[in-house]
C-alpha cells in the first residue's frame, strides 16, 4: 500500500517540482554529481539546476566541467553551480554535500555486458568512495556506474574500511527500471504512464532486474506468454538502447531523468517529507543476497524502513531464485576488488 500511494506521489511531485519546492523547502540540500560532464552527467544536472531546493550543485569530473558549469550557471535558479576539475579539487567538489549522485565511468557498446566495464568503473567508484568517505561521510550517496551490482559493494567495503560505513546512506539506483516498466506496461494496457507504479527488485542487470507486475499499480493483468515477453524486455531494456544507439553509447536521458527522480526523492525526504518511496539497491537482509533491492521508505537519515518484496506471484519467486547467484557472485567480485585494491 506505500508502494502505491507512493508511486502516485511520487510522479506528481516530479511533475511539480520547481513550483513545489519553490514554495515549500525547508532546507536547502547541497548535492554534487561525479561525472558531471558525461552523456547521464549533463542532462541530470540540468534537472538538478532547475530545482530551487538545491543550493549548491557541484559538478566534479576529470574533464570539460568549468564549460559545463559556466553553462548551467546562466539558468536563472537559484542553485550556486560550480565546476570542479580532476582530483585534485575532489575536496572542494565534495565537501559539505548531503547528496552525491555518481554517474562516472564507462557505458556499454553493443555486444558488452555490464559485467564487462568491472574492470575500468570499479577503480573510478572506489576512488570516489573513498573521496567521500574523507569529505562527506555523511552525504547520502546514489551509484549509477556499472555494474551497479558490484559497485555497490565496492563503495560499501571502502567506506567500512575508512570507517564511515553507513549503509542506511548507499544506495545503487535502479530507477531507471521503474521507469520502463511504468511506461511499458502503460504503453501495454493504454494507460497514463505517470498513473502506473511497478515495483523493480533485485538488482541492475539482466536476470536480477525483477519487475513485480504482480503488484502493479493499477493492478493489470497479462497473459503468461504476454508477461514472460515483457518481464524480458524490461530486463533486457538497456540492452535495446546500446544497440540503437550503435556504439555511440548507453541510455543517457532516460537515466538522466531517473538519477533526477532518485536525488529529488532523498531531497524530499532530507526535508521531511514522509511517505517518501524508492525501490533502491541496498545492503539488505531480505533475502540471501547481502544486496538487493526494494521498495524503501526514505528518512533525513537514509533509509528509514524497508518494505521488502511483498506478496510474489509464483513466477516472480521463480525470478527471485534465479537472479540470488548472480547477485551474490557480483556482490563477492566486487567485495574481493574493494579489499584487494584499497
Ligand atoms: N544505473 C543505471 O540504471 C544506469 C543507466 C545508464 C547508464 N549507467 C552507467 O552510468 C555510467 C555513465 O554513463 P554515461 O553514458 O554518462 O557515460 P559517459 O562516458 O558519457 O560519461 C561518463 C563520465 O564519467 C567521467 N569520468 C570518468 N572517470 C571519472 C572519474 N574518475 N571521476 C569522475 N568522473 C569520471 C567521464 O569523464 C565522463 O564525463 C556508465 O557506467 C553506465 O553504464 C547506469
Ligand atoms: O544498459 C546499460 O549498459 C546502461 C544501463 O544499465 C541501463 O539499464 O540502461
Amino acid at each position: 500500500m506505500n508502494v502505491i500511494l507512493s508511486r502516485a506521489a511520487v510522479s506528481s511531485e516530479f511533475a511539480n517540482q520547481v513550483r513545489r519546492f519553490s514554495i515549500s523547502s525547508k532546507k536547502n540540500v547541497k548535492v554534487a554529481v561525479c561525472g558531471a560532464s558525461g552523456g547521464i552527467g549533463q542532462p541530470l544536472a540540468l534537472l538538478l539546476k532547475q530545482s530551487p531546493l538545491v543550493t549548491k550543485l557541484s559538478l566534479y569530473d576529470i574533464v570539460h566541467t568549468p564549460g559545463v558549469a559556466a553553462d548551467l550557471s546562466h539558468i536563472d535558479t537559484p542553485a550556486v553551480t560550480k565546476g570542479y576539475n580532476g582530483p585534485e579539487s575532489l575536496k572542494d567538489a565534495l565537501s559539505g554535500m548531503d547528496v552525491v549522485i555518481i554517474p562516472a565511468g564507462v557505458p556499454r557498446k553493443p555486444g558488452m555486458t555490464r559485467d564487462d566495464l568491472f574492470n575500468t568503473n570499479a577503480s573510478i567508484v572506489r576512488d570516489l568512495a573513498e573521496a567521500c568517505s574523507k569529505y562527506c561521510p555523511k552525504a547520502m550517496v546514489g551509484i549509477i556506474s556499472n555494474p551497479v551490482n558490484s559497485t555497490v559493494p565496492i563503495f560499501s567495503e571502502v567506506a567500512k574500511k575508512a570507517g564511515t560505513l553507513d549503509k542506511k546512506r548507499i544506495f545503487g539506483v535502479t530507477t531507471l527500471d521503474v521507469v520502463r516498466s511504468n511506461a511499458f506496461i502503460a504503453e501495454a494496457k493504454g494507460l497514463d504512464p505517470r498513473k502506473v507504479n511497478i515495483p523493480v527488485i533485485g538488482g541492475h542487470a539482466g536476470i536480477t532486474i525483477i519487475p513485480l507486475i504482480s503488484q502493479a499499480t493499477p493492478s493489470v493483468k497479462f497473459e503468461k506468454n504476454e508477461l514472460e515477453a515483457l518481464t524480458a524486455r524490461i530486463q533486457d531494456a538497456g540492452t535495446e538502447v546500446v544497440k540503437a544507439k550503435a556504439g555511440s553509447g548507453s541510455a543517457t536521458l532516460s537515466m538522466a531523468y531517473a538519477g533526477a527522480r532518485f536525488a529529488f526523492s532523498l531531497c524530499r525526504a532530507i526535508n521531511g517529507e514522509s511517505n517518501v518511496v524508492e525501490c533502491a539497491y541496498i545492503a539488505s537482509d531480505v533475502t540471501e543476497a547481502t544486496y538487493f533491492s526494494t521498495p524503501l521508505k526514505l528518512g533525513k537519515d537514509g533509509v528509514a524502513q524497508n518494505l521488502g518484496l511483498g506478496k510474489l506471484s509464483a513466477y516472480e519467486q521463480d525470478l527471485v531464485k534465479a537472479a540470488i547467484p548472480e547477485l551474490q557472485k557480483t556482490i563477492k567480485k566486487g567485495e574481493d576488488f574493494a579489499n584487494k585494491s584499497s
